[in-house]
């Protein structure tokens, strides 16, 4: 079994209510992120290959713009970005490339990282 993993960066705006950090959380306030796919399974024989990293960086790439500089609460579907709305957000975009196993965030001024699994024998393709 391999897992094959592509990240990208994106700095992004937000504004969480309602958890135990109060007015810092609730005032509109930045973060750096970065968000890792991951893709599991068996290479192609032929070409030795799980997925085309080509085909994962042309996704990602798109996945940057849309949350890149971006204020998260305003983005259809993101309305409460919490690392775990924004892991299932990519994990929706990007599933049918290939057999995603996991996306992951990582927002390492906090030590905060958040996993969103794909659901077992879920292959999306
Ligand atoms: N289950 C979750 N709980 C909380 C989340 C979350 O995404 N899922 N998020 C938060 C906060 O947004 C998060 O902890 C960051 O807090 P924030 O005040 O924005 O961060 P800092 O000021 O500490 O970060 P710097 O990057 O150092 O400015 C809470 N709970
Ligand atoms: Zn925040």
């Amino acid at each position: 079994m391999w897992e094959l993993t592509k990240s990208f960066n994106f700095e992004a705006a937000h504004t969480l209510t309602g958890t135990t950090l109060g007015p810092a959380s609730e005032e509109i306030h930045g973060h750096s992120f970065r968000a890792e796919v991951a893709v599991r399974g068996l290479p192609d024989p032929q070409t030795g290959m799980l997925v085309d990293l080509g085909l994962l960086e042309d996704k990602l790439a798109e996945m940057r713009h849309t949350l890149d500089h971006k204020f998260l609460n305003r983005i259809a579907g993101l309305e409460r970005p919490t690392l775990e709305n924004i892991t299932r957000f990519i994990f929706d975009r990007v599933q049918h490339i290939g057999p995603i196993a996991r996306v992951t965030i990582y927002r390492d001024s906090c030590g905060e990282t958040c996993t969103y699994h794909a659901p077992v024998g879920h292959d999306h393709r």
